[in-house]
């Protein structure tokens, strides 16, 4: 194993995102898939500064058994003027009961007379007091050099001076921070080298994503010297982020061979990434590097013809390596190899099968001109090809009419009620629903006339609707198009109609909604 920190800051700097809100039992159970994911810090937050900070080291003492991290509180040097012995919030990192306490350090000029408005002697006699005092009540002290890199452009010398104040007074780690992540990787690499060079202190890196950079920063940082590298899960962070530090770990891993992780932990990345996803609530950046959901999907037709024949022609690396999967897409850029590869993840053996291939194409592309658009609608491009290839296999039942009304009453929510006539399992079936929409109605009404035959369907909720008005297939009479998400408990899929009329795209994105999920139950038609 490589001796390089890994430093995760999801649950303190991360939770400084806007609109990321974490409760105690979220942090503790972030804290839990830090540890499976075998990072070697977990900073939990700012004890003393809130009570539920304070209250997460109480419970993680409690309750919290880490196998591989260690715990670092998170907090300031002591106030200007004070002792960092009666400090509260000082006292507070000591009661947190971490082991290891981070701090946070002015170490440019201007932000120690002008924020702290004090001298900048007694900024470093604050490093020094809270350093030493923390080091003497047995705590592993790293210190955040907040605005190093800005520090060090204004004052070379007092940005160093800090440094060493930190590690002469017992500091393990010095972070050098680009608070404002204002800065460039030849700017970083040039500074970390020469801390690393003129003080003897380990130097780790801190990088925000102002520039876009904080990977790239950080990767430069550890280039030249740094061997403490923070960042936080998905890139959560004040502002535009931090350092994703999945991307961080799998570069440095996968990339340059440092052993950084247990082995087969970086295959949990995906997994973990969305799990934590699911906590905060965030949804998933579909575009994330290695672990997110089109990080390994190919959409040309180009890219899947050299595909077929190799995965590494068109992908950097192992999908495998971070937990994720390659996946084809299909639309009208596809070619028969895209339709032939997304047969083979549907378990159809369709090489050599030409004619098929070339039919499902022509399909998908008269339809994508038409307003179909089959990446955002897997369910709907398996059915297609389903039918294709196994014919009358998936009429489970047919329908005769279908209608909706809403009224309207005085104050009152309209309502929307549905009628549906359909023949299945051999009987003709009229049905009505009623909901808060026409579309919630027709998919109570539908599913209440299916589900005699097919009660499997009793489990199915439609959990999303997006509708789109599209004018580009027919010059100016809009057509529409709606996706819907179907869940059965334990997954989801997407299926989409198009028509001129917004309650025939949705019936039909509704009708393939239920028959999917049908085909996913494994029922045969009744
Ligand atoms: C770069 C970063 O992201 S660092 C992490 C920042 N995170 C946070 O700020 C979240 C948690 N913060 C808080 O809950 C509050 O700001 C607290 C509890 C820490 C302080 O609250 P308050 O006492 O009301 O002070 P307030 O937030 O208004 O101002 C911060 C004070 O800390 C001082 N301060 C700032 N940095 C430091 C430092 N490194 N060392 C010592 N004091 C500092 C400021 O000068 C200011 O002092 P003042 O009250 O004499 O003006
Ligand atoms: C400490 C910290 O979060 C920063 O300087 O960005």
């Amino acid at each position: 194993m490589s001796d390089l920190h890994v430093y995760d800051t999801t649950l303190r700097d991360g939770a400084q995102q806007e609109g990321l809100n974490l409760s105690v039992s979220d942090k503790l159970a972030i804290a839990v898939h830090l540890d499976e994911l075998g990072v070697g810090f977990i900073e939990g937050g700012w004890p003393g500064a809130n009570p539920k900070d304070t209250e997460f080291f109480a419970r993680a003492q409690r309750d919290l058994t880490l196998r591989n991290a260690t715990l670092a509180a998170f907090g300031a040097t002591r106030r200007a003027g004070g002792r960092a012995a009666t400090d509260p919030l000082v006292r507070a990192l000591v009661d947190s009961g971490a082991p290891v306490v981070t701090l946070v350090a002015k170490s440019h000029v201007r932000h120690v007379e002008t924020a702290l408005r004090t001298t900048l002697e007694e900024n470093l006699e604050m490093v020094r007091d809270t350093v030493s005092f923390l080091a003497g009540e047995g705590r592993r002290v790293f210190l955040d050099a907040e605005h190093f890199f800005d520090g060090y452009a204004a004052d070379r010398a007092y940005a160093l001076e800090v440094v060493r104040a930190a590690m002469e007074s017992g500091a393990e780690v010095v972070a050098l921070c680009d608070t404002n992540g204002g800065m460039l990787p030849h700017q970083i690499a040039d500074v970390v080298a020469d801390a690393v060079g003129s003080t003897s202190a380990r130097v780790g890196i801190h990088c925000h994503n102002d520039t876009g950079c904080a990977v790239a920063n950080s990767m430069a940082a550890v280039d030249a010297g740094a061997t403490h590298v923070q960042g936080t899960i998905n890139g959560y962070g004040e502002r535009t982020g931090n350092a994703d530090l999945l991307t961080v770990v799998s570069n440095l891993q996968i990339k340059q061979g440092l052993p950084l992780l247990e082995t087969g932990r970086l295959r949990e990345a995906t997994r973990i990434a969305h799990s934590i996803s699911e906590i905060t609530n965030v949804p998933p950046y579909s575009r994330q590097p290695y672990v997110g959901a089109s990080a390994f999907a190919h959409k040309a037709g180009l890219h899947a013809s050299a595909i077929r024949i190799d995965p590494d022609l068109y992908q950097h690396t192992d999908p495998m390596h971070v937990g994720n999967d390659m996946r084809m897409l299909v639309s009208d850029m596809a070619g028969r190899a895209s339709i032939e590869l997304k047969g083979r993840e549907l378990g159809y053996d369709l090489s050599g099968n030409d004619e098929l291939l070339s039919g499902v194409l022509a399909k998908v592309k008269d339809l994508e001109l038409r307003g179909y658009t089959f990446d955002a609608a897997d369910a709907s491009f398996e059915l297609l090809l389903r039918r294709e290839v196994e014919g009358k296999g998936l009429d489970f039942f047919a329908v005769e009419s279908w209608r909706v009304i809403t009224d309207a009453r005085g104050e009152e929510s309209a309502l929307s009620e549905a009628t549906v006539k359909v023949v299945a399992g051999g009987e003709r079936v009229v049905a009505t629903g009623e909901g808060n929409g026409p579309v919630n109605a027709l998919d109570h009404a539908l599913r209440q006339a299916l589900t005699p035959a097919y009660p499997e369907l009793a489990k199915l909720e439609l959990i999303d609707f997006r509708v789109r008005i599209l004018d580009a297939a027919h010059g100016t009479d809009a057509v529409t198009r709606v996706l819907i998400e179907t869940s059965d408990g334990t997954t989801s899929w997407e299926t989409i109609g198009v028509a001129g009329n917004i309650l025939e795209a949705s019936w039909q994105a509704l009708v393939e909604g239920v028959t999917y999920g049908l085909v996913r139950a494994g029922v045969s038609v009744r």
